[in-house]
């Protein structure tokens, strides 16, 4: 898992990485420096040109250290350093006079120093880092604002200038530069895995400058990221000797008239995720449905037409998944009452399940311990009865609910986070937008509940279930396309990102 950290807890890190490595801070710099160098030399075209921004910080001088290496590489640069007040960090101040030995640099005091910035040029952004401390105004506003209105492709150094690492719920929209891609050290920052990041930062890259593995290891944390090693070592190896029985056995309930496809994907995304024996509970309109659709699933009638209502007894074999359409009706608010009543152990609870108990105080408190919900951010801000300012906001609410109900949940998103009962929050790295569509968190759903019954812990089910769902969506997309992906097609691929995890 990588580590993600806090601003306090990157600086003793790079102050621990220093004396531990015996090397100067200006020589982490360069390392910094450089890693990002190496990698905008792999893709940008040395005829283009390239206005360089730095500010008068580390980040600034992070800045000035790429600008050096990639003249040295013959790329046309133009440098600007803004510098209102000419007080620089002594590690920029290094790296503005080596650079100053080799092209003109100039400095931006005031608004009128600003440059045109010609159509077709990159702009590498240096203005602040980690060390923002307040939101963006005067000359550096008027900077980033000049930067954002060009509409150049902007490539930012640690993050996207503007953006506070963690919280920015109190910054200014307007100051914030808004990044093609964030090449960030070491650690992603929580901001840039967050929605809140949504227009500053399409992709974010992290890049490793070898801080030292000791410091890292010895600074604790509750946020991580999901690396494919992590989840490399979570699928249980399969006996020789096993049976279906071995598998266990999952019971989704799912659908109602008009939304039989949510159970239908459910049901194929669980038998491909490898349970033993599937059998759906649906009511009696979609029995056809199912039975055609899925032959390998057992179904299970409720005695009504439309809507399901009740579920019948001898429900502990089975590990449980309810929610892909089952709409709000009052019988199936009954059933979702009565089976938290009759079944004590942790299941998967989504959807309209979600939905139901979001009017339900007293369907919150009974929710099984260390169940698995998997809402979507609105679904999520209903269950709360209220819509959070942003993703930070929203996070720190889920690790509340997540403690107070002893559940895990599964915000789902860009980067879905798996958020524990001990409000530690996992960050998944697999998943592209063409994933956004009707029906794939009913995969979703039927995937973690076939791990649930496979006896995987929760954590494991959630995390891995994330995991495969995520991949299986980017190999969807290889082949299909983002916008021609169906989440039918993730299903097929849930068994080639098996293999990929091997
Ligand atoms: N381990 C690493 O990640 C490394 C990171 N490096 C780079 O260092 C920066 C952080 O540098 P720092 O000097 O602490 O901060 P900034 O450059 O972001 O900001 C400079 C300075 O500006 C002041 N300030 C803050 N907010 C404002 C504002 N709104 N207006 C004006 N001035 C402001 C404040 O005093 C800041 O200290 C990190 O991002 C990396 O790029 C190292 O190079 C290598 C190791
Ligand atoms: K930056």
């Amino acid at each position: 898992m990588v580590k993600i950290f806090n601003v306090s807890q990157i600086k003793k890190i790079d102050g621990c990485t220093v004396i531990n490595q015996g090397i100067t801070s200006i020589d982490l710099m360069e390392r910094a420096s450089l890693a990002v160098a190496e990698k905008l030399i792999r893709f940008l075209d040395p005829d283009q040109c390239i206005l360089v921004f730095a500010g008068t910080g580390n980040n600034g001088g992070d800045a000035l250290a790429i600008a050096r290496i990639l003249l040295s590489r013959h790329f046309k640069l133009y440098v600007y350093i803004v510098a209102p007040d000419e007080l620089f960090s002594d590690d920029c101040l290094v790296n503005k006079e080596c650079l100053e030995r080799l092209t003109d640099v100039k400095l931006i005091k005031e608004n009128q120093d600003i440059p045109h910035i010609p159509e077709d040029c990159i702009v590498i952004d240096g203005l602040f880092g980690s060390g923002l401390n307040r939101p963006l105004e005067g000359v550096y506003l008027d900077v980033v604002t000049v930067i954002n209105a060009s509409h150049n492709k902007v490539y930012s150094v640690d993050m996207p200038s503007g953006m506070f690492v963690e919280d920015n719920a109190s910054n200014n929209p307007e100051g914030i530069i808004k990044a093609e891609k964030v090449f960030t050290f070491q650690f992603p920052k929580l901001s840039l895995l967050l929605p809140d990041s949504a227009n500053y930062c399409k992709k974010m890259t992290v890049v490793n400058i070898g801080l030292c593995e000791k410091c890292i290891k010895e600074e604790e944390t509750d946020l991580f990221f999901i690396e494919k090693s992590d989840a490399t070592q979570l699928p249980i190896p399969r006996d020789n000797f096993s049976h279906k029985g071995t598998f266990g056995k999952a019971l989704l309930i799912a659908g109602s008239y008009g939304k039989m496809g949510a159970a239908v994907l459910s049901a194929r995304a669980c038998l491909r995720t490898g349970v033993g024996l599937l059998t759906m509970h649906v009511p009696r309109c979609g029995v056809d449905i199912l039975q055609t659709a899925v032959p390998e699933a057992m179904v299970q009638a409720d005695e009504f037409p439309e809507n399901v209502s009740s579920v019948g007894d001898n429900i502990d074999q089975f590990a449980i998944g309810i929610g892909p359409g089952i709409g709000t009706d009052d019988k199936t608010k009954d059933l979702l009452s009565d089976l938290f009543d009759k079944y004590r152990k942790p299941m998967v609870i989504d959807a309209d399940a979600l939905n139901i108990i979001a009017g339900d105080e007293s369907l919150k408190e009974k929710i099984p311990s260390k169940s698995i919900i998997t809402p979507h951010p609105v679904e999520f801000d209903r269950l709360m009865g209220g819509v959070s300012i942003n993703g930070y906001e929203r996070l720190q609410k889920a690790g509340e609910f997540a403690n107070r109900y002893d559940i895990y949940i599964v915000l789902k998103g860009a980067y879905s986070a798996i958020i524990t009962p001990e409000r530690k929050v996992y960050f998944n790295s697999t998943g592209n937008p063409g994933m956004a569509t009707g029906g794939s968190g009913d995969v979703l759903t039927g995937m973690i509940t076939s791990l649930l019954a496979q006896k995987y812990l929760p954590l494991n089910a959630a995390i891995l279930g994330v995991y495969l769902h995520g991949l299986a969506g980017d190999l969807a997309a290889k082949s299909k396309s983002q916008q021609g992906m169906l989440p039918s097609d993730m299903i097929e691929y849930i068994g080639k990102a098996y293999r990929a995890l091997k």
